[in-house]
């Protein structure tokens, strides 16, 4: 109601009091109420839409076990304030150690499935309809390569790139890998005498280097210069913040991303990262001239080393395939490659020095394949060294570098024990193993360190020979020591897909009676 004083409202003069008038808080009241009912009203339509449209994951994980869910945020809470790679694992572990296989895990509104038995792990890696990454693999930030591409795109990169790896290109590596892991034995000189210290750079500058010179046909001679230090050691913080964003749930969109300090820190890491590929670029900017383009035409299906055939793969289909792309696939390639090889072949030098008794006899066999300081290993010494590859297979049980392998389901696809999942589905399948039972007892997929069906590791065939040639040249020359025990170890998930030891490769390192290196 409006008493006027003159041209003066009752509601000016409340107004210029600073009092609100009853009339105006109802008027306010009512504003809010209806904005009240719209939200309400929304958040039931949002509610009802996603229950419906992802009705048969409902379904699926209705009667499995799994951490309790609540709307909206799901699972999420297992998450939160666990950012660090320690607490990840730990959340993770905790997981698969409480809940049967497999194991529902809402994060937000979608389901992902956590499968540890090895029956699940083959059904799902031997179905066509889970080619697909799983969503988290976006955080990398790298996406066109062979490692991350979707399946569509995929499947011919794949099939053209598994010649890379094929007997006769292999075989060709041979003298190059001899040779890195000779520089790294001569190099570890340095290192006897010395206090315990962690050898954890000095064998990723051996991996990087390895892996330059022969998948990449680039012989930077990494071993003996700092060209790959800064890139080395630049890696754990880039993967601390992806694993930070993956567990920070408001982290997740990429417009409040960009507001935080991390995407500062992610970005200048993030260029660090792409350093060495497009070092490698550079390096091949000449390459492709007329002679090498008629090579590719006439000869599409030859066996190449990685480098040429992503460069053949480019020049057959430049819409597709553009320098972007080129780069995704050379970095997912020098990560993935160098990273793994490095991170296992650290934990086995450190079993090795843990476990004395098992380094002698590693030491014997070689001495007995090989015994000549000087002499480089064929393939055939390498089928040889039966013991040594089964230390490398334990450790690689014990400490898997990839222990998750994260898909996402394109179709309905059905395990023994999983009824159906849907479209979005994602699964993060954890691979515990047993060593009890006799190998011809084991499932075939209860030890999977490359993984297996059609997306398993590219370069699985090739890994065997740097590791065991590398582990051969040390244990001819060298004995390993350290003073940690297996139960001091801290073990970290970097990124959901990479575990990594904290303590890295913590050893002493001394010579062997006889050995001539650096005399
Ligand atoms: C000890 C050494 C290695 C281990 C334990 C290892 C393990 C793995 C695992 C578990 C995967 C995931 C497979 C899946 O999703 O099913 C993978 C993928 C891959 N690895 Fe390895 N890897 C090693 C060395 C290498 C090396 C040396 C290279 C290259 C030179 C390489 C290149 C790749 C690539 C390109 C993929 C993605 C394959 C695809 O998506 O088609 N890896 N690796």
């Amino acid at each position: 109601m409006m008493e006027r004083w003159g041209s003066f409202s009752l509601r000016e003069f409340w107004q210029t009091a600073g009092i609100t008038p009853f009339s105006i808080l109802v008027d306010r009241a009512k504003m809010v109420t209806e904005w009240l009912v719209f939200l309400l009203s929304w958040i039931a339509f949002y509610g009802f839409y996603i229950r419906w449209t992802r009705r048969k994951q409902y379904d699926a994980a209705r009667g499995m076990e799994g951490p309790k869910a609540y709307p909206l945020i799901g699972a999420g809470y297992k998450f939160l304030g666990k950012s660090t790679p320690e607490q990840l694992h730990q959340v993770l572990t905790e997981i698969t150690s409480t809940y049967r296989s497999p194991a529902a895990v809402w994060l937000g509104q979608n389901l992902c499935l956590f499968l540890h038995k090895p029956e699940h792990a083959q059904a799902v890696l031997k179905s066509n309809d889970m080619l697909n990454r799983a969503n988290f693999h976006r955080y990398f930030n790298v996406n066109k390569g062979i490692l991350t591409q979707p399946a569509h795109t995929w499947k011919a990169h794949r099939k053209m790139l598994n010649l890379c790896f094929s007997p006769s290109i292999l075989k060709g590596f041979m003298p190059t890998i001899n040779q890195k892991s000779q520089v790294f034995v001569e190099q570890l000189v340095g290192c006897v005498g010395k206090p315990e210290q962690n050898i954890y750079l000095e064998v990723g500058k051996w991996a990087l280097d390895t892996i330059s010179a022969t998948v990449l046909g680039l012989d930077y001679h990494l071993q003996k210069t700092d060209a790959a230090v800064a890139y080395l050691k630049n890696i754990d913080e880039y993967l601390t913040l992806v694993t930070k964003r993956m567990a920070t749930a408001h982290q997740h969109p990429d417009l409040l991303y960009i507001l935080t300090r991390d995407f500062r820190d992610f970005a200048r890491t993030g260029k660090q990262f792409y350093s060495f590929s497009s070092m490698v670029m550079d390096s091949k900017k000449d390459f492709i001239n007329p002679e090498v383009m008629a090579d590719f035409k006439e000869n599409p299906r030859k066996p190449r080393i990685f480098i040429d055939m992503v460069y053949q793969m480019a020049a057959a289909d430049p819409d597709h395939l553009a320098d972007e792309d080129i780069r995704d696939h050379l970095d997912e390639v020098i990560f993935a490659g160098h990273d793994a090889i490095a991170t296992t072949m650290a934990y086995i030098m450190l079993m090795m020095a843990m476990h004395p008794e098992v380094q002698e006899r590693v030491h014997q066999e070689v001495m007995s394949v090989c015994p000549d300081e000087g002499a480089e290993f064929s393939l055939e010494d390498c089928n040889k060294l039966t013991y040594t590859e089964m230390v490398c297979k334990e450790t690689m049980r014990l400490f898997p570098v990839g222990p998750i392998i994260g898909r996402r389901a394109t179709a309905d696809v059905s395990c023994t024990a999983i009824r159906r999942f849907g479209d979005r589905t994602r699964t993060g399948s954890i691979r515990r193993t047993s060593c009890r039972r006799r190998p011809d007892q084991r499932h075939p997929y209860s030890f999977l360190p490359f993984s297996a069906g059609s997306r398993n590791c590219l370069g699985y065939r090739y890994a065997w020979l740097p590791m065991k040639i590398m582990l051969a040249y040390l244990a001819r020359s060298y004995r390993l020591k350290t003073s940690l025990t297996m139960d001091q170890l801290t073990l970290q998930n970097y990124g959901i897909i990479i575990l990594r030891i904290a303590q890295g490769c913590q050893v002493t390192v001394e010579q062997r009676e006889g050995s001539k290196l650096g005399r």
